[in-house]
């Protein structure tokens, strides 16, 4: 882990460069050299982007989980050629497991976790083990590994990168564990608030890409609409802070602006608030604990504004109360959750089912299933998320008609 107050850059490795968390964490890191250098990059198919990245940045490690090793030297020849600079010669890694080897390469002192999914999980335990600091966007690992990855993290190891966690991160440092009463989670309310159960049916993909405040990549965006991001998060912070599930809740803010609060036994309140920017939450997770002057702008309260809040209507959007339940369910029943939601929104964008069959297959899966039968008595392990990951995008696949093929390569 890097010395807190240090003054050399912090050498950060980035796992999902190419994505949405990945490309603004390379601006962070490109406005504060002074803070700041790239150590490793790891990406998923976008070869040319990865290479240009490549090139930009000077990282000593790349890996791609598509390319081969000879396919990523000849596309960062290529960028560097186009660039009219000279190639560099990073160790390179290819492959279902390159993502984990990357966040475990000794270059570094911080990753950046921004692949999408439980596929995050091995590149967050390979960096937990690997020593380095853990800045956290990939929600998914923490939700599904659970007190794997609790365990593989030091004090203080991980620091998350989601907006309200980072919020309530922020919001903590006011009070001691023993003074918090409860924790709020803000949720946007997505592009569906306000709508009914029944007019949820007929919504596409194209409008359940429509956020309308943040501009993120494809599955969060999906499970924003859905609520399915809200009910990861809270299961997100139970795990982060200890927090009983029954004393988190959720608020809808349309605006989101307030990022998330922290309610104290003395009834007072501490929220933290900053206009829809995840450049601010990462610059504080990859700088933890060290704010980052400039990170991202501040609210302007030169400016009539209004903020409001809501409750959030659980008959239409169910998939917080389900998570809770499932949460409490078993230590497994988590990965079974998010596993069968992976399923279903590939399956809603490749136009297989609706919209409100996401949830419905979500709560299909965590009903039926039965650790005891599905697991024959293994507990908690790689293994047992494996198995349990399984069978729920088994379950699920098996709604729409389609092959139980398994987990994504270089998954559980
Ligand atoms: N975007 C945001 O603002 C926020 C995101 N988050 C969380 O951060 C995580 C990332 O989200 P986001 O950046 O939006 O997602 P994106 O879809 O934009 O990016 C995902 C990244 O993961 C890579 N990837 C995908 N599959 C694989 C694989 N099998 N092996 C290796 N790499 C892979 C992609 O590579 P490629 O594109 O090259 O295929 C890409 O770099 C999610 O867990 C999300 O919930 C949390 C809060 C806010
Ligand atoms: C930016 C971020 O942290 C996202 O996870 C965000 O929370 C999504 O917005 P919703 O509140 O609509 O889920
Ligand atoms: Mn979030």
């Amino acid at each position: 882990m890097p010395d807190a107050g240090s003054s050399a850059p912090r050498r950060v490795t980035l796992i999902g460069s190419t994505g949405s968390i990945g490309t603004q964490g390379l601006d962070v890191i490109a406005a504060a050299p002074d803070r700041f250098e790239v150590a490793g990059l790891s990406g998923g198919s976008n070869t040319a982007l990865l290479a240009r990245q490549a090139v930009a940045t000077g990282a000593g490690a790349v890996g791609s989980a598509t390319a081969s090793t000879d396919e990523l030297a000849e596309a960062i020849a290529t960028a560097a050629r186009q660039a009219g600079v000279q190639a560099p010669s990073p160790q390179l890694y290819s492959g279902p497991t390159a993502a984990a080897e990357v966040a475990a390469w000794e270059g570094a002192d911080v990753v950046l976790n921004g692949i999408t999914g439980s596929i995050g999980l091995a590149p967050t335990l390979a960096a937990l083990q690997a020593g380095h600091l853990l800045a956290l966007a990939n929600k998914e690992s923490l939700i599904v590994g659970g007190s794997l990855v609790k365990q593989a993290a030091a004090p203080g190891q991980l620091v998350p990168v989601d907006s309200e966690h980072s919020a309530l991160a922020q919001a903590l440092r006011s009070g001691s564990a023993a003074e918090v009463r409860r924790l709020v989670l803000t949720a946007s309310g997505g592009p569906f608030r306000g709508r009914t159960r029944d007019q949820l049916a007929t919504v596409t993909p194209a409008e359940a890409l429509a956020h309308p405040t943040w501009d993120m990549g494809r599955v969060v965006t999906t499970n924003s609409a859905s609520m399915v991001n809200k009910a990861l998060e809270v299961i997100e912070a139970h795990l982060l802070f200890d927090v009983p599930l029954g004393d988190i809740d959720v608020v809808v803010h349309p605006q989101s602006i307030v990022h998330s609060m922290v309610e104290f036994t003395d009834g007072s309140t501490i929220a933290q608030a900053s206009p829809p920017s995840m450049l601010l939450p990462i610059a504080l997770g990859i700088g933890w604990p060290h704010r980052v002057p400039g990170a991202a702008a501040a609210v302007d309260w030169t400016r009539a504004a209004t903020w409001t809040f809501e409750p959030l209507d659980e008959d239409a959007f169910g998939a917080v109360r389900l998570a809770k339940q499932a949460a409490a369910s078993s230590t497994t029943h988590m990965a079974v959750y998010n596993a069968a939601n992976e399923e279903a929104v590939e399956a809603f964008h490749a136009g297989r089912i609706g919209f409100t069959d996401i949830v419905d297959t979500v709560r299909a899966a965590v009903e039926d299933y039965d650790p005891a039968a599905v697991l024959g008595g293994e507990s908690l392990s790689l293994t047992a998320l494996a198995a349990a990951e399984d069978w729920a995008r088994a379950a699920a696949r098996r709604r729409w008609g389609a092959a139980p093929t398994g987990r994504p390569a270089g998954g559980l």
